[in-house]
């Protein structure tokens, strides 16, 4: 193996294997944050390694964020996943694609996902979240194990996480894909778990893997959203359907019949399964987390109890959730925006080098051995900044008021919701999401 003394400390590794597997053990134990620490503490803030097969750089820091979330889509850096994870979300995927292509996109996916139109869906948000506390909840004497208090890590897993994943699947199944409750629902949400469980998995695709088993399941979620995206032209066609129904009929109806910017069908079932991917495990994990820290801390629970009930006040039996009434729910966003902070939900993503460049006197290669690409990851700057006492004071105390003043935070180093070109377009939804879901746990239940 060809080494350089310019190459970043760290070792590769076994041959394919590198350090995968003990990363996906930190994964499966929640014990990311010390291993990155570790990391840290051994070679610095720049190091390489190697994960499910590829080259990797790791960079922490507020230099680092800002970097890669600026020069993204440069000739620098460029958006890529690994080869395994393109092969599960598609090569159109919104998150692989660069300059025109990626704002072209980008731009149908905005467009459903934009606060004006977001503004439209509230009340029907809130009936999913109704049905799913009716559903799950409602009745029971206990929902969580053991109570609130003494919520462990496993519990939190066990219980909540698969009460929230369940919630916020069917609101997207249903603002998002407009897909009503039912066989097809059903079907999907099976195949979604098979699908994602390929994302942290060794890329070895023989029968009975988990990763043949979730390319398997990627290749049946694509068929049924073929079969949607025809049901869906046919209903605009027969103007029986409005363009912003949901987010399929958004991305057909995109600019005019404008030739230059109309989506084909490989790229619209690639970033349905794109939003689904993005959209699920992330608000899941926010609300999770967040009913951990209302269980830890008496006084946040009580001012979110508070200002919860003051807004259910000024509403009859019955009535719907608004815009507005999100607007008056600053606290309890306060609160969602620390936990993000504390367990940012997507610890962080691929980058693609596309030229050799250097980055605080290392240089960072285009190739490795001229034939492996060579990825920079980028996965752990978000967590590690959000920790750093110099811009967090304090960063282990859950502190909500951090938020009153959000632009004394200095740029990129709150970025639970990513930066620049590729800021999340789903921020504000899981916004919503979160809110609505808070305002019905505090209000109806302890
Ligand atoms: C708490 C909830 C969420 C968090 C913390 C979160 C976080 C993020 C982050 C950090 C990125 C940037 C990744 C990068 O730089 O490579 C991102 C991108 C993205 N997110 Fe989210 N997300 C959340 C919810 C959602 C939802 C609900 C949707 C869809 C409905 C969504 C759709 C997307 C998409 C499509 C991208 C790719 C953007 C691009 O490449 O231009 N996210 N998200």
């Amino acid at each position: 193996r060809k080494t350089s003394k310019e190459l970043q400390p760290g070792s590769l590794g076994f041959p394919l294997i590198g350090q995968s597997l003990c990363f996906l053990r930190a994964m499966h134990t929640n014990t990311v944050e010390q291993w990155l620490q570790e990391r840290i503490r051994k070679y610095g803030p720049i190091s390489k390694l190697s994960l499910f097969a590829t080259p990797t750089v790791f960079l922490h820091g507020q230099g680092a964020n800002k970097f890669i979330f600026t020069t993204c889509d440069g000739n620098i850096l460029s958006n890529q996943q690994p080869p395994s994870v393109r092969r599960i979300c598609g090569e159109r995927n919104m998150t692989e694609l660069a300059g025109d292509d990626h704002k072209r996109v980008r731009g149908a996916v905005v467009s459903f996902l934009k606060p004006e139109m977001l503004k439209q869906y509230v009340g029907k948000l809130d009936e999913e979240v109704r049905r799913h506390l009716d559903m799950h909840w409602h009745g029971n004497q206990k929902v969580m194990v053991n109570g609130f208090l003494f919520l462990s890590f496993s519990q939190l897993y066990m219980r909540v996480m698969p009460l929230m994943k369940s919630l916020t699947f069917n609101i997207m199944s249903s603002l998002i894909f407009g897909i009503e409750h039912g066989e097809r629902r059903n079907t999907l949400v099976e195949l979604l778990q098979h699908m994602m469980n390929g994302l942290v998995s060794l890329p070895i695709n023989l029968p009975f893997t988990r990763f043949n088993r979730s390319l398997k399941a990627s290749a049946k979620i694509r068929t049924l959203i073929k079969d949607l995206i025809s049901e869906r032209r046919a209903a605009l066609e027969q103007r029986i359907a409005i363009p912003n129904k949901d987010l399929i009929t958004c991305m057909l109806s995109f600019g005019n019949n404008d030739p230059s910017v109309l989506m084909s069908d490989e790229e619209i079932a690639d970033n349905v399964i794109g939003a689904m991917i993005e959209g699920h495990d992330t608000s899941s994990v926010l609300i999770t987390f967040l009913v951990r820290h209302l269980a830890k801390d008496q006084s946040v629970y009580e001012n979110i109890t508070k200002e919860q009930a003051e807004i259910a006040k000024t509403k009859t039996s019955g009535e719907l959730l608004t815009w507005d009434d999100l607007a008056r729910m600053k606290y309890t966003w306060r609160v969602a925006m620390e936990t993000l902070r504390m367990n940012p939900p997507l610890l962080g993503s691929f980058r693609k080098v596309i030229k050799d460049f250097e980055y605080e006197g290392y240089t960072i290669p285009k190739g490795w051995q001229d034939c492996i690409i060579l990825h920079l990851l980028v996965i752990w700057a978000a967590c590690m900044t959000h920790m750093d006492k110099r811009i967090f004071p304090d960063p282990s105390k859950f502190d909500p008021t951090r938020f009153e003043k959000q632009a004394s935070t200095p740029p990129y180093c709150f970025v639970a919701f990513g930066g620049g070109a590729r800021i999340c377009p789903g921020n504000e939804f899981a916004r919503i999401e979160t809110l609505v879901t808070v305002h019905y746990l505090v209000t109806r239940f302890k």
